[in-house]
């Protein structure tokens, strides 16, 4: 990874009390020092190896998170055996990210009138982790909804049991419509009741029909925003940690670790994209109630996907990050509907210039032959583009309409902090006389050494209103150019 996308992701993933976890692991000797009761799980290593852990060991992560609040973010925390045990580094990289988000202004300022940030935690657990985070972190305040019994019930013990915080935080309990989801589900209720926090029930009508129907792929649970966010109510963002599997074979495919989880916590039908979906078409209903909108992604499939479903939606802004803690890859989505405000260091990290390598070519795949199948990729498209063989270079133009429809392509991919600004500035005419309507760049290659090439992609407008579609129809030129020439051979 090169050093400045590093720094760009660790500035991302600091948090007010300078904890950079990604630089900072837990130190495991000092915690096992500090508290007897992690001791116990905190497994010996030969000299010149960090303590571990037995990560299998649902007691034993849970105990780690347990200190970790404690330590490091002065919470008292606790949840049930068997429930989703949060990793606290990977929780924190969410929080991270959305910090950076509201801080940057990119859309315009906090929506509440005495200028504190509220967000909504959709499916916050029994953990309640990220209200208790961003609470104690930055001093958010929050909602956080859920619906299971057990996840309302420990949610409202563990924010009743940080009392300087437990006045940022409502525990909001959503009713099922009835429409429980097509699973094999486990109940867990516990009737002992803590209520020293606000917490409040919110009775939901029934989805519109259409949206209800009990195929595999569409989501048919419980309501998500639609019905729990109240008509008066505004939110700085929403969040949320979706239940990422489509099944319970799906879920119990994980041996490494053991975070716990019930099938409520880890399944939906359709899995996170149809969860994540439903979010989004709640999204459109609620345009006004959120500056972002946001969520986790497991999969970057998904994140393909879901990224040009919202180019189709008109929404003013899409932003994506990775969050990547030891080896867990997971990716941040945020998109809003409100529009940005033109900065001109939002447009630096837009990518002007972009490139991949073409390596292990046949000798028969010469730099003119990848050229030729460059500019074969457009026509076919329909698109206007020019070869240059003594430049080795391929010119095209693409109109606003063809961006339009790449960009609501299944094939759309995003690189990190992609800005995707359809809104128009009158005041940018370029000096190269490039039209307003027309999305311009050159596709040039080098040969590097024998058997590599060096494929890259100039934008000739940075400004230009088209060139959030730059990065998708580069990636799938890079996808396109890989089929054809970098097939292992058998
Ligand atoms: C993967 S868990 C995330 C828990 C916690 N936020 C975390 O990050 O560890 C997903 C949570 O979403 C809840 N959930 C499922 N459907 C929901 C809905 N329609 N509204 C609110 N919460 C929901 C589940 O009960 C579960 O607690």
């Amino acid at each position: 990874m090169g050093g400045s996308k590093k720094r760009k992701r660790n500035e991302q993933q600091q948090g007010s009390n300078g904890i950079v976890y990604s630089e900072s692991p837990p130190d495991f000797a000092l915690l096992a020092s500090l508290y007897p009761s992690f001791h116990a799980f905190v497994q010996s290593s030969p000299p010149h190896m960090r303590p571990t852990i037995d990560w299998t060991d649902f007691n034993a992560t849970r105990e780690l998170t347990r200190v970790l609040l404690h330590h490091r973010h002065n919470l008292t925390w606790w949840i049930p055996d068997g429930q989703l045990c949060p990793t606290v580094p990977n929780r924190c990289n969410y929080i991270h990210w959305l910090q950076h988000l509201l801080s940057s202004d990119i859309i315009p300022g906090t929506i509440s009138r005495d200028a504190k940030v509220r967000g909504f935690d959709i499916g916050t657990g029994t953990s309640c982790i990220y209200p208790l985070l961003g609470a104690s972190l930055h001093g958010w305040s929050f909602v956080g909804s859920d619906v299971t019994d057990v996840a309302i019930e420990w949610a409202e013990k563990n924010v009743s049991s940080n009392s300087h915080i437990s006045h940022l935080i409502e525990i909001r309990k959503v009713k099922d419509n009835g429409n429980a989801p097509c699973v094999e589900v486990e109940e867990s209720v516990n009737s002992d009741q803590t209520n020293s926090c606000k917490k409040t029930d919110v009775e939901v009508a029934p989805l519109p029909l259409d949206l209800h129907v009990c195929e595999n792929k569409n989501y048919h649970g419980p309501p998500i925003l639609v019905g729990v966010v109240r008509d008066d109510e505004k939110f700085d963002f929403c969040m949320c940690n979706p239940p990422f599997f489509e099944s319970l074979k799906e879920a119990g495919l994980n041996p490494k670790t053991s975070c716990g989880g019930t099938s409520h916590e880890m399944v939906c039908p359709g899995g996170e994209r149809a969860f994540i979906i439903r979010i989004i078409e709640d999204s459109t209903q609620l345009k006004q109630h959120f500056r972002w909108f946001t969520s986790m992604v497991g999969k970057k499939s998904n994140l393909k996907y879901l990224v040009s479903t919202l180019w189709g939606l008109g929404v003013s802004i899409v932003k994506t990050t990775e969050f990547v803690q030891g080896r867990t890859f997971r990716w941040g989505l945020a998109w809003s509907f409100l529009p940005p405000v033109h900065k001109p260091s939002i447009s630096l990290s837009k990518k002007i210039n972009t490139s991949f390598t073409l390596e292990g070519l046949q000798r028969q795949h010469s730099a003119i032959n990848v050229l030729e199948t460059v500019k074969s990729h457009f026509s076919s498209h329909g698109l206007s583009c020019s070869l240059n063989t003594s430049s080795f270079t391929v010119d095209v133009a693409i109109s606003k309409d063809d961006c339009d429809s790449i960009s609501r392509n299944d094939l759309t991919i995003v690189n990190n902090s992609t800005d995707c600004q359809p809104k128009r500035e009158t005041s940018n005419e370029s000096s190269l006389n490039i039209s307003l309507e027309k999305l311009c760049f050159r596709i040039s290659v080098f040969q590097q050494i024998p058997g590599t090439l060096l494929v890259k992609g100039s934008l000739q407008d940075k400004n230009s209103p088209l060139s959030g579609a730059f990065s998708v129809i580069f990636q799938q030129l890079e996808e396109a150019l890989r089929s054809k020439f970098c097939t292992k051979s058998l």
